[in-house]
């Protein structure tokens, strides 16, 4: 019989009894993820060992195909595990929930749907007992957070691709999931666009914390959002090669980030990283 997951000042009773540390909210262990391929299995993570605590920011970076997107997809119960388990609070991932949001490169939308219908999807799966009123100011609220108060009625296909991946950022925030997971949400969009989203996803996430992992090739966006940077080796076998502290306190502007005296000494770190 399940019993219901219990909150406690010290510790979390997870589903299946145990007893967790109540500062982790996702934990990766001995995970491992094997692809059949037509020459024979391809193991992309081995003994990928990762634990992410609540209200954490935490960004990945690593080479081009080492395995990132296969993490984050597992962590979101879209790609099955091959070995070792995952679990958010204790319990273990084994399958998508409304408990872990996911915001993509591409937005996928639905074209023919408003920005405020593409929200109103996710709100009404996940909160059917409230009125339709209720549903309708949480959409609303998070379309205006993400700066798009004057395109509730717009239809996906007329909006930018910054306005859709701002439509993205509001429908994973209005479904208040624990875990964010973003896949490079801002690699397909222009530096200055990039920026602005990066300034309201910060400023969404500094006010309701939840726990973020985000997966990004850009060293300057990684330190800027993170309180740890994650390194992942290279493939095949990838695991967790290094983790940095961001120590930058919060809330943080990019002014202040890049004339930190260890700005350049992280970047360093990234980078040297990425080199070998
Ligand atoms: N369904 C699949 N079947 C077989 N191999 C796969 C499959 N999906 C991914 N791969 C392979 O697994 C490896 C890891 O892919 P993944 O997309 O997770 O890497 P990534 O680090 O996210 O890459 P990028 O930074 O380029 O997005 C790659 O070699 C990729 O070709």
């Amino acid at each position: 019989m399940k019993t219901a997951t219990l909150n406690t000042d010290t510790s979390t009773l997870s589903e299946n009894g145990i007893q967790y540390p109540s500062k982790v909210m996702l934990d990766l262990h001995n995970l491992k993820k094997v692809y059949p391929t037509p020459k024979g299995d391809y193991v992309v993570l081995e003994d990928l060992n990762l634990q992410i605590m609540k209200e954490e920011f935490v960004t990945i970076i690593g080479h081009s195909g080492c395995g990132k997107t296969t993490m984050l997809s597992m962590i979101a119960g879209l790609n099955p595990i091959s070995g070792g388990n995952i679990a958010v609070l204790g319990n273990p991932v084994k399958g998508p929930g409304p408990d872990r949001g996911v915001i993509f490169q591409a937005p996928s939308l639905m074209p023919w749907m408003t920005a405020l219908e593409n929200v109103m999807l996710g709100v009404n799966q996940v909160f059917p007992h409230a009125s339709k009123k209720e549903r309708k100011d949480i959409a609303k609220y998070y379309l205006h957070k993400v700066g798009l108060d004057g395109s509730f009625d717009k239809k996906a296909i007329a909006l930018s691709q910054g306005m859709q991946q701002r439509v993205g950022i509001a429908r994973a925030f209005a479904i208040k999931p624990k875990v964010l997971l973003l896949d490079e949400p801002f690699g397909m969009l222009d530096s200055l666009t990039r920026g602005e989203l990066q300034d309201i996803l910060i400023e969404i996430w500094n006010k309701e914390k939840i726990t973020a992992v985000m997966i990004t090739h850009d060293v300057d966006e990684a330190i800027f959002l993170a309180d740890r940077v994650v390194m992942m080796t290279s493939g095949p076998s990838a695991k967790i090669g290094d983790i940095l502290n961001i120590d930058f306190e919060r809330p943080r502007t990019r002014k202040s980030v890049l004339e930190h005296n260890d700005y350049y000494k992280y970047r360093k770190h990234l980078i040297e990283f990425l080199e070998h």
